[in-house]
C-alpha cells in the first residue's frame, strides 16, 4: 500500500497556504511601509551681486531629506550680463532690469509646480559694501530696484541684503566642507581663499585658535554634533580690481601723464583716466592734486619690480597681537589643506599653475617671470578668444596672487602644496551661495541625525528571514497534530 503523505493532509495543507500568505503579506507591508519615497525636489535659488558681476546659482535637493542628511547640489548657473550691481549707482533700475534674463531662465529650469515654495534670496558683497560707504542713499536704490524684480518673480523672494566679510568668509568655508562632506563625517576640515574684484577672505580652522585673542574673526558653529572654531577675516580693496587700483595709485602719486608698469607686457599701452581710477574709496583719498585728466599706461613687463609694487599695498609694520597677516589683522598659524577659488582658480587656471603638486612657489615665480616679459603683441596672437581686459590682467593678477599668498598670509615652499585651486567641488561652484542657502533654509542640523540602524535592504531581507523561520517554527510546534505517518509497527 502506497505510503500517506503527512504533509498532504488537509489541516498542514491549509496551514501552509495561510502561512505563505501570512509571510507574503508580512513582507509586503515592510517593503512598501519602508521603500524610499518616490525621489521628488525641492529648489533655492541664490544671487551672488558680487563687486564685477552678478551670478544665480539653483540649488536642488531631495523633497524628503531637506533637514538633515540630504545633499544639495548646484543644478544650473546663470551669469548675470553686464557689471556687478553696485556700477548701476548712477542708473539704478539698469541694476533691477540686468537681472530678468536669468529671472528668466531661473523658471524654465525650477519645475513650475515648485516656483511659489523655492526660496530666493540676493546676497550682495564687497561691491555694494563699498557703495554704502561712499553713498549710502545711493546703494538702497539699487537695493530698491533689484527687489522690485525680485518680487515680481514668482519664487519666494526671501529679501536682498549686504553679506558681511564675516559672512562671505565663513559661507564660503561652509560651502566648501559641505560638499567635500567633511562636515558630516567629522573629519579635518578644509580652509577657504576667495579671491573677488573687490574683498578677499580667508577662513580656516586652527587649533591655536579659540577666538579669545581678536573675537572679531571668530565664527563658531556647531554642525552634526561637532562645533568648530572658525578663523575668518575679508580685506576689504584686497580683492584684485581694486588692488590693482591700489598698485597703479602707487605709480601714479607723480601725477604724471604716463607710467611705466612693469605689471603690464612690454607693448601694451592704453589711455587712463585719474578721475575713473581714484574713484573708489579704497584709493580716493591718495589721488594726487594737480593730475592732468589722463594718463598714457605703458607695460614694461618685469615680475620683480611688478612684485614690489604690489608689497607696497600691505602694510606690515604693526600688529598687537601675537601674529598678523598683514594691515594689522591677527592672524593664527595656517592649518590643514586650503581651497582656493574665484579669481585665484581663474588666474592660476589660465597660468596652468593649479597644480601645486608639480608647480611650487619656485615654479610659480619662474612662470610669472617670463610670462610677464612676454610682449603684448606675442600674447594677442597666441590668445585670440581670451578676453583683453583679463588677458592683459594676468601678470599683475599672478603676481598680486603670490604676493597675497606669501607675503600676506605667510604661506611658505613648504605649505604651499596644501592649496588646491579650485573651481567646482562635484558639480557645484566653490563660494559662499550655497553655505549661505544650507544657513538660512536650517539645512545643516547642529546634532548628527539619527541614521536608520540597517539599510533598507538588509531591513527586508532580515524581516524575511525570520518571517520563515517562525512560521517553520510554528509548523513544528503543531506536530502533534500532524497524523501518524511513519509505518506502524504490526501487531500479530
Ligand atoms: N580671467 C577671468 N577672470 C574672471 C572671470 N570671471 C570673473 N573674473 C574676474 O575675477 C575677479 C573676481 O571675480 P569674482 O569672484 O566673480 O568677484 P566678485 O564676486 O564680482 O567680487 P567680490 O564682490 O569682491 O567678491 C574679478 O576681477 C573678475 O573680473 C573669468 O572667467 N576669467
Ligand atoms: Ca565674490
Amino acid at each position: 500500500m502506497k505510503e500517506k503523505n503527512p504533509w498532504h493532509t488537509p489541516v498542514t495543507i491549509i496551514i501552509t497556504v495561510i502561512g505563505v500568505i501570512a509571510i507574503v503579506a508580512l513582507v509586503t507591508v515592510a517593503v512598501l511601509q519602508n521603500r524610499p519615497l518616490l525621489q521628488k525636489y525641492k529648489y533655492g535659488i541664490v544671487l551672488d551681486a558680487g563687486s564685477s558681476h552678478t551670478a544665480l546659482y539653483i540649488y536642488e535637493w531631495p523633497a524628503e531629506k531637506d533637514n538633515n542628511t540630504g545633499r544639495v547640489e548646484q543644478t544650473h548657473s546663470c551669469k548675470v550680463k553686464g557689471p556687478g550691481i553696485s556700477s548701476y549707482a548712477a542708473a539704478p533700475w539698469k541694476a533691477g532690469e540686468s537681472l530678468r534674463d536669468c529671472m528668466r531662465e531661473a523658471k524654465l529650469q525650477v519645475p513650475k509646480k515648485r516656483h511659489h515654495e523655492t526660496p530666493l534670496y540676493l546676497g550682495a558683497t564687497a561691491g555694494m559694501r563699498l557703495l554704502n560707504k561712499e553713498d549710502s542713499s545711493a546703494s538702497d536704490l539699487v537695493f530698491k530696484a533689484v527687489e522690485e524684480t525680485l518680487q515680481k518673480s514668482p519664487f519666494s523672494f526671501q529679501g536682498a541684503r549686504i553679506l558681511s566679510g564675516q559672512e562671505e568668509g565663513a559661507f564660503g568655508w561652509v560651502t566648501v566642507n559641505y560638499l567635500d562632506d567633511r562636515l558630516k563625517q567629522g573629519l579635518e576640515t578644509t580652509g577657504a581663499l576667495d579671491l573677488g574684484g573687490a574683498s578677499t577672505q580667508i577662513s580656516f580652522v586652527s587649533d591655536n585658535y579659540d577666538g579669545s585673542e581678536s573675537p572679531s574673526n571668530a565664527v563658531t558653529f556647531r554642525l552634526y554634533g561637532n562645533d568648530y572654531n572658525l578663523y575668518t577675516h575679508s580685506f576689504l580693496c584686497y580683492g584684485k580690481d581694486q588692488a590693482l587700483r591700489m598698485t597703479l595709485a602707487q605709480q601714479t602719486q607723480g601725477s604724471s601723464s604716463e607710467i611705466s608698469d612693469p605689471c603690464f607686457h612690454p607693448g601694451y599701452t592704453d589711455t587712463r583716466n585719474y578721475s575713473v581710477l581714484y574713484d573708489s574709496p579704497c584709493v580716493s583719498s591718495r589721488k594726487p592734486q594737480g593730475a592732468p585728466a589722463t594718463f598714457i599706461h605703458r607695460g614694461i613687463g618685469n615680475f620683480q619690480q611688478c612684485q614690489a609694487f604690489v608689497k607696497s599695498v600691505f602694510n606690515f609694520t604693526h600688529c598687537k597681537y601675537s601674529r598678523c597677516s598683514f594691515n594689522g589683522v591677527f592672524q593664527p598659524l595656517l592649518q590643514g589643506p586650503f581651497g582656493a577659488f574665484s579669481a585665484y582658480y581663474f588666474v592660476m587656471n589660465f597660468l596652468n599653475l593649479t597644480d601645486t603638486s608639480i608647480h611650487s612657489l619656485e615654479t610659480v615665480k619662474e612662470k610669472l617671470t617670463s610670462y610677464c616679459a612676454t610682449p603684448w603683441d606675442q600674447l594677442r596672437q597666441r590668445y585670440p578668444d581670451v578676453k583683453i581686459k583679463y588677458l592683459a590682467e594676468y601678470c599683475f593678477s599672478g603676481t598680486y596672487i603670490l604676493t597675497l599668498l606669501t607675503e600676506g598670509y605667510n604661506f611658505t615652499s613648504e605649505n604651499y602644496s596644501n592649496i588646491k585651486f579650485i573651481k567646482k567641488i562635484k558639480g557645484s561652484d566653490a563660494g559662499w551661495t550655497l553655505g549661505y542657502m544650507l544657513n538660512l533654509t536650517n539645512m545643516i542640523p547642529a546634532e548628527a541625525p539619527d541614521t536608520p540602524i540597517l539599510p533598507h535592504a538588509s531591513y527586508v531581507s532580515i524581516v524575511s528571514i525570520m518571517a520563515i523561520v517562525i512560521f517553520f517554527l510554528f509548523i513544528l510546534s503543531l506536530r502533534p497534530l500532524w497524523p501518524r505517518c511513519s509505518k506502524q509497527p504490526q501487531i500479530v
